[in-house]
């Protein structure tokens, strides 16, 4: 069998705070394979954040084991094994769109004439074609956020981990990025970890949708979609997708009753 690509074993983690300890993440087990796409699902300070941040090693379980790409977070992080999308693009205003994206290859030292090819791709990947010389500033939210996934795509790393990267965007445009999303994953081949609040944004997406609640966060459901990988944008009326939306209601109403 293929060793999935990030592997959580017991994971805790507990943050000491003056009010005492909060604990962010309870036992958590989770495979996550080469190429799915996994979202996590749940009410506010389940641990979605915390969680991603781990495989990042932005943060450090308490106890527990995490392996990414087969070896510790911290290594994977030195590997460049990750590229990470925050809610906010977070653009630098003072540089332009193909300045924000080379500045994570400028500081692995990349040569120029790399740098400039990479960009011109990722502009690509994401339908920015041509917009290298703007500023963020000339760009709409929608623009913007895709600018900020292009930076994370820039040095090619396997998983991209994205947070909530379209929760303050409005209906119509998170629908288009949604979708584009999903034909970027389609033809990069990555693996994705996606934090979200909405339902049909994580029923429409994912390959496996982690549902979890809060104190502690923990994960209460694990759904495989039975959805294929090609999915328009009606499939969210087909019955099969309702019954996976049930499915995740379920598991966050449930996760409330341990409150
Ligand atoms: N650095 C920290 N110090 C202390 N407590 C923290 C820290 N980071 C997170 N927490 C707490 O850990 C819990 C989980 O937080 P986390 O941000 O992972 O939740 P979340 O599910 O991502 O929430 P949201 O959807 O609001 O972003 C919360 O109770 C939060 O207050």
């Amino acid at each position: 069998m293929k060793k999935p690509i990030i592997e959580a074993r017991g994971v805790n983690l507990v943050f000491e705070t003056n009010d005492g300890p909060v604990q962010a993440l309870k036992d958590v087990n989770l495979s996550i394979e080469r190429g799915e796409f996994v979202s996590f699902i749940g009410p506010s300070g389940c641990g979605k954040t915390t969680f991603l941040r781990c495989i990042a090693a932005l943060e450090t379980p308490t106890s527990g084991a995490l392996t990414v790409g087969g070896i510790s977070p911290d290594e994977a992080r030195k590997a460049r094994s990750y590229g990470y999308v925050f809610q906010a693009a977070g653009l630098y205003p003072w540089r332009t769109i193909a300045g924000n994206i080379k500045l994570p290859l400028e500081i692995m030292g990349y040569p120029k004439s790399e740098m400039d090819a990479r960009v011109e791709k990722v502009l690509e990947l994401v339908d920015l074609k041509g917009f290298g010389r703007k500023f963020p500033w000339q760009l709409s939210g929608g623009m913007q956020q895709r600018a900020s996934i292009a930076r994370a795509l820039s040095f090619d790393a396997d998983i991209l981990l994205m947070d909530e990267p379209f929760g303050a965007l409005d209906e119509i445009v998170r629908d288009k990025l949604n979708e584009e999303l999903l034909a970027l994953w389609a033809r990069t081949g990555k693996t994705i970890g996606f934090v979200t609040h909405s339902i049909p944004e994580a029923v429409y997406l994912s390959t496996k949708i982690v549902v979890m609640s809060p104190r502690p966060g923990r994960i209460t459901d694990v759904i495989e979609s039975p959805l294929p990988r090609e999915r328009p944008l009606e499939i969210r009326d087909t019955p099969e997708f309702l019954e996976i939306a049930q499915r995740v209601r379920e598991g966050l109403h449930a996760g409330h009753a341990h409150v």
